[in-house]
């Protein structure tokens, strides 16, 4: 530890890094003293000492660490009996959680009323982080993600298999003599951020080096930005918001040389295409295209410009690659340190390779048809985003009705500006709900589907279990799996997900041995979001009975 005399000849040597720091201490301070969201003042807390003097205060900062042993207390002492509280946030954003039975309650609410867009564009900084304000304001991109994705997806699913065989070949290779160490968070951004952006931006720019790489860097510079500015007065936001986002911008900048060319060629093709029916040229499924024929069809001018097409980009990268990178880092660690981690490898062995053979038919390519007979690896996936989801609550609604919104049955009113949300952690590691909660067990949700089928006699009385059983899959949200939202704000990109992690399951099981962890590397709570460990590395070799290409 340096001492004082020593901090304060560094302080001299360099003053503007010292006049910095102090600054952000002294504004982290002020913030903390002074924060406090909106909410109702009826509703108990957990985690704030009452009758001390700055009590929220003194709770924001321990919430840091504090998430676990508060959403645990809160859902004992309240969710399970059907009662609301507040939790302090280290950001000074106060939720409101609400029990699980007014999940429905809170998803019905109108727009104007509970917004998701508002929530998300407070939390994901949309005045500054995005380049311009325009984007988090109309969310045009989530509009043209909602309208297209679901139905283009099977038209896709054979280029992302294609781009998942490419991403596996060149990263984990084919040497099937000796084991190879994968780190495996840095591997699945770059695999995952490949796979996204052939969807996004199609080829060769989804596997251009420098347009990556300055994608993935925007990422990171927007979760500074998130985690920075709440740290900052509001009234320092109009200069420190663009000081902090200009990362952002030269970021941007260095994407935008690479896609405008493809945003001008695809705007020209679709305008021949357009005129000229016969013509030879194809245009390709994907992003780009279905943004111009969205705003073509709804007559949106400003969504046609190339700028502003390139820019909308930028959020649909940020919602699609983080959260897939995350997902699949999870359960990769959890499935290989599980506790019957060859018996899991193996029955998703099984599955695949008695599946796959049916894709002969659409030239070893899957579809979505085949797809949705892997079970099991619908299921590896959906136990690890229950178990090890890397957000502890969700369907954070803000409050922006002028009069608030009013909860008859317990009798509060969230004021405009509160934060609502559900506690889905505690709700996926319910005993009551799901037995042995904190074991991952691969095949929960797969193997009532399997008994299910093998017993299959259609009757009458059948059918409402067979709608049971499809809610077991990894796309159905409801109560017991929330990781993608719930309702009409449930994540639309769940739709491309489950293929595409799915057919890297199979992929992996099908080509690469794959050797058990003997403990799951541990995950770290960095507040109420959950982090897998970065640094952690498996380690795989190529089967040598593996197929070239498939
Ligand atoms: C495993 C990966 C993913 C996870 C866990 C995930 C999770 C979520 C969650 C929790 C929400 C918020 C729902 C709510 O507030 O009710 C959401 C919204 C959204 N996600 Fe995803 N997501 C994933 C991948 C993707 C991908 C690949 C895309 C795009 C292709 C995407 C596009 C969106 C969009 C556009 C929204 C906003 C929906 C709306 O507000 O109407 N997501 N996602």
């Amino acid at each position: 530890m340096p001492g004082l005399v020593e901090l304060a000849q560094a302080a001299q040597d360099r003053p503007v890094i010292a006049f910095a720091i102090i600054g952000l201490v002294l504004a982290a301070l002020w913030k903390g003293l002074t924060s406090g969201q909106p909410h109702p003042d009826n509703v108990p807390w957990v985690g704030k000492e009452e009758g001390k003097p700055f009590a929220i205060t003194r709770a924001t900062y321990a919430s840091f660490n504090k998430a676990i042993v508060w959403l645990t207390e809160g859902y004992q002492k309240y969710s399970l009996k059907g009662k609301t509280y507040l939790i302090p946030d280290f950001s000074g954003r106060h939720e409101v959680v609400i029990p699980i039975n007014k999940l429905k309650w809170l998803a019905d609410q109108p727009d104007n009323v509970a917004s998701v867009r508002a929530a998300h564009y407070d939390v994901l900084q949309g005045d500054y982080a995005f380049t311009t304000p325009y984007l988090l304001e109309t969310v045009y991109h989530e509009h043209v993600i909602h309208k297209s994705l679901a139905r283009k997806v099977d038209n896709i699913i054979p280029a992302i298999h294609d781009e998942i065989v490419n991403c596996f070949d060149t990263t984990w290779g084919f040497d099937a003599a000796n084991y190879k160490e994968i780190p495996v968070w840095d591997n699945t951004m770059d695999m995952i951020s490949r796979i996204s952006n052939r969807m996004f931006v199609g080829l060769p720019l989804c596997r251009n080096e420098d347009f990556l790489k300055h994608n993935s860097a925007f990422a990171v510079d927007v979760i500074m930005a998130t985690s920075i500015m709440p740290f900052i007065p509001k009234f320092l936001h109009p200069i420190m918001g663009h000081l902090v986002c200009l990362p952002n911008h030269y970021h941007y900048w260095m994407t935008r040389k690479h896609t405008l060319p493809v945003i001008h060629q695809r705007l020209a093709d679709i305008a021949e295409k357009d005129a000229n029916p016969d013509s030879k040229i194809e245009i390709p499924d994907d992003y780009i295209t279905w943004h111009i024929q969205v705003a073509k069809s709804e007559g949106r001018a400003k969504e046609m410009e190339p700028e502003m097409i390139s820019r909308f980009i930028m959020p649909i990268e940020f919602a699609a690659i983080h959260t897939t990178s995350l997902t699949l880092t999870m359960i990769l660690f959890d499935l290989l340190s599980a506790d019957r981690a060859q018996e899991y490898l193996d029955g998703l062995r099984e599955e695949a390779e008695r599946i796959f053979p049916e894709t002969l038919d659409a030239g070893g390519r899957w579809t979505k048809k085949i797809l949705t007979k892997l079970v099991r690896a619908d299921s590896a996936i959906r136990e690890s985003m229950r178990v090890s989801n890397f957000v502890t609550r969700g369907i954070t609604r803000k409050v922006v009705a002028k009069d608030g919104l009013r909860n008859e049955e317990e009798g509060w009113t969230a004021p405009c500006g509160s934060l609502i949300s559900v506690d889905e952690h505690s709700r996926h590691h319910d005993p009551a709900v799901f037995p042995e909660p904190d074991k991952y067990d691969a095949f929960r949700f797969s193997r009532p589907r399997e008994e299910y089928e093998a017993a299959r006699e259609r009757n009458a009385e059948d059918l409402q279990k067979y709608v049971d059983m499809k809610n077991l899959s990894m796309v159905s949200t409801g109560e017991n799996f929330l990781a993608f939202g719930h309702g009409r704000h449930a994540c639309p990109g769940r739709f491309l997900v489950q293929h595409e992690l799915k057919m890297m399951l199979a992929h992996i099981v099908m080509h690469y041995d794959v050797k058990l962890l003997p403990s799951r590397p541990p995950n770290q709570w960095l507040g109420t979001t959950i982090v897998p460990p970065m640094k952690a590395t498996i380690s795989i070799k190529r089967k040598a009975s593996a197929p070239v290409n498939k």
